[in-house]
């Protein structure tokens, strides 16, 4: 028999959604993962009722900072809505299954669009900081080395063994966010581009920020891959949005550094134009 990586059972994840469901009056069926810094999103949901993580049973808890650590429900232009107010990551220390673990419960839940957010480095040397990019699709370097969340023995229930990842990002839904930044008046700021998705901690050497650039990536993160990953796997229709919050340092001068609080920092000025691109996409969302 194959040794078993951590994995969570169907009924484990029903007890979780039913746990919540029981204690919540909203039945949203549009789910958002907000990224770094972007959580204030959570915030703006009308008619709230929010679990923190350590208060859901076997539920992670947010380590990293600009990561409330809580799931929002609520209503945004008009529509039940569920958000997760800070992710867990893999450099974490937690596996793909806890990684991945809030998207089935919220498949459980109803949930069937997934917007995913995260803060990202601009790799594209047209980007700048500020400019908010529509994920067209991702490279998954982990899994690409094996570190699939899907790996380990597949529940059925959720979805099947082999699934297909070419069409991730819903092209729908990707004009949708064209024409939401069309209507908040973003559209200069918009991006469309590849995403890659990196294990971190550590940000990137300039030598793999280059190598990042040349196989056509355009923006750099440590998120966002396994959790559109399972909810591709459960059928789930997605879209992802990266906020571009620094630029990719690709020369070898010392006086150029990166650090978290940059990036934390992007989310807060752009905050506003976040909220209003995603409550202009939830309008535009066929329930
Ligand atoms: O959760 P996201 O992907 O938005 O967070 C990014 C990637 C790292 O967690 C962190 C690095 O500053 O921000
Ligand atoms: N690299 C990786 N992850 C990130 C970055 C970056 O430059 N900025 C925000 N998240």
């Amino acid at each position: 028999m194959a040794d078993v990586v951590e994995s969570y059972s169907y009924e484990d994840i029903e007890a979780i959604s039913k746990f919540l469901l029981e204690r919540c009056r909203h039945r949203p069926k549009i789910g958002i993962i907000c990224g770094s810094g972007l959580g204030g999103l959570a915030d703006t949901l009308q008619e709230q009722e929010a679990f923190p993580y350590e208060s859901i049973p076997k539920f992670p808890v947010s380590t990293v900072s600009g990561h409330k650590g809580r799931l929002v429900f609520g209503v945004l232009s008009g529509k039940a809505v569920v958000c997760m107010q800070g992710r867990f990551h893999m450099y974490e220390g937690y596996s793909m299954a806890k990684v991945t673990l809030p998207v089935r419960v919220m498949k459980l839940l109803g949930v069937e669009t997934m917007l995913v957010t995260n803060a990202a480095g601009g790799v594209n040397q047209d980007y700048v900081p500020g400019d908010i990019m529509i994920i067209k699709d991702h490279i998954n370097f982990p899994g690409l080395c094996g570190n699939n969340p899907l790996r380990g023995p597949n529940n059925e229930k959720f979805g099947p063994r082999f699934p297909a990842m070419n069409d991730a990002y819903n092209a729908k839904l990707r004009a949708s966010l064209r024409a939401a930044a069309k209507l908040c008046g973003l559209s200069d700021h918009m991006k469309e581009g590849v995403y890659a998705y990196l294990g971190g901690p550590a940000y990137e050497t300039v030598a793999e920020l280059r190598f990042l650039k040349a196989i056509g990536v355009d923006a750099v993160g440590m998120s966002t891959a396994p959790e559109v990953i399972v909810a591709r796997h459960c059928g789930m229709k997605v879209c992802g949005l990266s906020l571009i919050s620094n630029k990719g340092i690709m020369e070898y001068d010392p006086s150029l550094v990166i650090d978290h609080s940059e990036v934390l920092e992007a989310g807060r000025v752009r905050a506003a134009d976040i909220q209003s691109l995603v409550s202009n996409l939830v309008k535009l969302i066929d329930e």
